[in-house]
């Protein structure tokens, strides 16, 4: 039983699809994956069983059913099956395809073969059950960020060090090595990210000396950095990040910048606010369908 998981079969119109995602991530679901079916979306998503109960599922699709009507759109239809471990690791690897982000990444299946003539930077990544396979619009803004602040040649990308906040499967971590920073700091409360942040890292060929992995949070890091960072990439929940915005201040000195997702449109403003009461200039905020990214630097 332990290896058992829930699969989730959610058949609903692509304008929820995003709806369905932030649910699902809040819920606790590994290996979200989605797929066209004519004018409809399946959106698969995968449980441990003792994450969830029936009437924690049913509840779910009420929450979904909710989502929908509030748009004013058809309600999705959610069914659930229990399935073991080896059949969850193969159902939702066969969706997840190489995929580019912004102008210099391509993040590669690990078990998909290699691309040809590639002169993107190859991001190798199996996220085993953490969150971060770039398919998700907060992934994305984040790796675009990174390329703004650390992929032109006139950024001093080569000395940079990194925190990475809430570092799921790693794949800001590593896009940031890739780009030329020299050392990051990854941390996480999760400790199957931080086992598979390792795992990527190896998968990378990154030495451990240049990404640092710890599970914990902000209060790890001021333990782990010798010195203040010169970047922060934190893609949390915007709860979460309100509520850690205070202790990153240790971390910080007048230079530092830092990239804040995971934070849907209507909560920037508070996320806003809560930078700037904390010594934060919000410079930009970037909008992908639901979500944003906020780029921000010391005042
Ligand atoms: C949305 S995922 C982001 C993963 C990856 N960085 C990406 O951009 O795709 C958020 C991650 O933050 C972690 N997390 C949630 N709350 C946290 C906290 N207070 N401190 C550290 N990590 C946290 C979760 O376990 C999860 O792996």
């Amino acid at each position: 039983m332990a290896n058992t998981w829930w699969e989730l079969q959610i058949f609903c119109e692509p304008d929820l699809e995003d709806a369905i995602f932030w649910r699902l991530g809040v819920f606790g679901c590994r290996g979200t994956a989605s797929e066209q079916k004519g004018n409809y979306s399946l959106v698969k998503a995968y449980l441990p069983i003792f994450q969830a109960q029936l009437l924690d599922l049913a509840a779910l699709s009420l929450w979904l059913r909710q989502d929908a009507i509030c748009m004013g759109i058809s309600a999705p239809t959610m069914h659930w099956q229990l399935i073991d471990e080896q059949d969850w690791a193969s159902s939702w690897k066969q969706y997840w395809q190489p995929q580019e982000i912004g102008d210099r990444f391509l993040i590669n299946p690990a078990w998909q073969p290699l691309p040809e003539n590639s002169d993107r930077l190859l991001i190798l990544l199996d996220p085993g059950m953490a969150f971060g396979t770039g398919t998700h619009a907060t992934t994305q803004l984040c790796l675009e960020s990174l390329e703004m602040r650390l992929g032109n040649s006139l950024a001093q990308a080569t000395d940079a060090v990194i925190a990475d906040i809430g570092c799921g499967s790693g794949i800001l971590s590593i896009g940031a090595l890739k780009l030329g920073a020299k050392k990051v700091y990854a941390v996480d409360n999760d400790p199957l990210a931080v086992q598979s942040t390792e795992e990527n890292r190896a998968l990378n060929n990154i030495e451990p000396e240049s990404l640092v992995v710890a599970q914990g949070s902000v209060d790890v890091l001021t333990k782990l950095v010798a010195e203040p960072v010169d970047g922060i990439v934190c893609n949390i929940l915007a709860d979460v990040i309100i509520e850690l915005v205070p202790q990153m201040s240790a971390i910080a000195k007048s230079t530092t910048w830092a990239i804040f997702s995971g934070i849907l449109v209507e909560q920037s403003q508070a996320v806003a606010d809560s930078l700037e009461k904390h010594g934060w200039i919000v410079a930009t905020l970037w909008k992908r369908k639901e979500w944003c990214c906020l780029n921000a630097r010391r005042s």
